[in-house]
């Protein structure tokens, strides 16, 4: 049977590359913060859902961690530009600090729309922590008020890329690397 490896193009990031920039990641973060006063990390679903869980493993803090869920890209490659939330959280974010958690930051819409939701919910500040960072393909610039921080993981060409979370119509998300796929594979 071939294997689901067998499907991508070029690898952009291994595996060994992003465990260790997630945890310089999560040094910054343990170092930002105090144990008293310790973040709300809050993961995008579905896609942050494995750097959540590595940068959460590395945090030296004792945060909370809870997800909302943002759906705009359907089984495409293209933004709908309007995301589908769902912002039931469990924890009250309510003077807490809130570190909104994303596999990949491509036209902003999706962390634009999030972020005045968790400001209205009462948090101290919202900070982004996105693992890649694809600036080519902004339409929508994010803003931080206040002590909200940008952390980013690495800066991603104009690809559309899979793996480490990313799915293509929800497949290859369960890779542990992140690449590009056969162009027959995005069809
Ligand atoms: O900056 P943007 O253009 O808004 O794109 C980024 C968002 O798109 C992807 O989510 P998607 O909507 O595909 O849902 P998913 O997390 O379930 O894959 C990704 O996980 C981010 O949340
Ligand atoms: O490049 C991408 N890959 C997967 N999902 C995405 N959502 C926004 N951009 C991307
Ligand atoms: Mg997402």
């Amino acid at each position: 049977m071939a294997s689901l490896h067998s499907h991508i193009d070029r690898v952009l990031w291994t595996q060994d590359q992003i465990s260790s920039r997630v945890a310089e990641l999560a040094s910054e973060i343990s170092a930002d913060f105090e144990a008293s006063n310790s973040p709300v990390l809050v993961g995008v679903a579905t896609g942050a859902f494995l750097f959540l869980a590595d940068l959460a493993r590395n945090i030296d803090l004792p945060i909370s961690v809870d997800f909302v869920r943002a759906q705009s890209y359907g089984s495409g490659t293209l933004s709908s530009g309007v995301p589908k939330l769902s912002l039931d959280l469990k924890v009250d974010v309510n003077g807490r600090h809130v570190i909104l958690v994303e596999d990949i930051v491509d036209t902003g819409s999706t962390l634009s729309s999030l972020i005045p939701c968790l400001e209205s919910k009462g948090a101290s500040s919202v900070s982004v922590c996105s693992f890649l960072d694809k600036p080519a393909r902004r339409k929508v610039h994010f803003q931080l008020v206040g002590k909200g921080k940008f952390y980013r993981g690495f800066e991603c060409l104009d690809y559309f890329v899979v793996g480490y979370g990313m799915d293509f119509a929800e497949l290859y998300r369960n890779l542990p690397y992140v690449g590009v796929l056969k162009p027959e594979c995005y069809k």
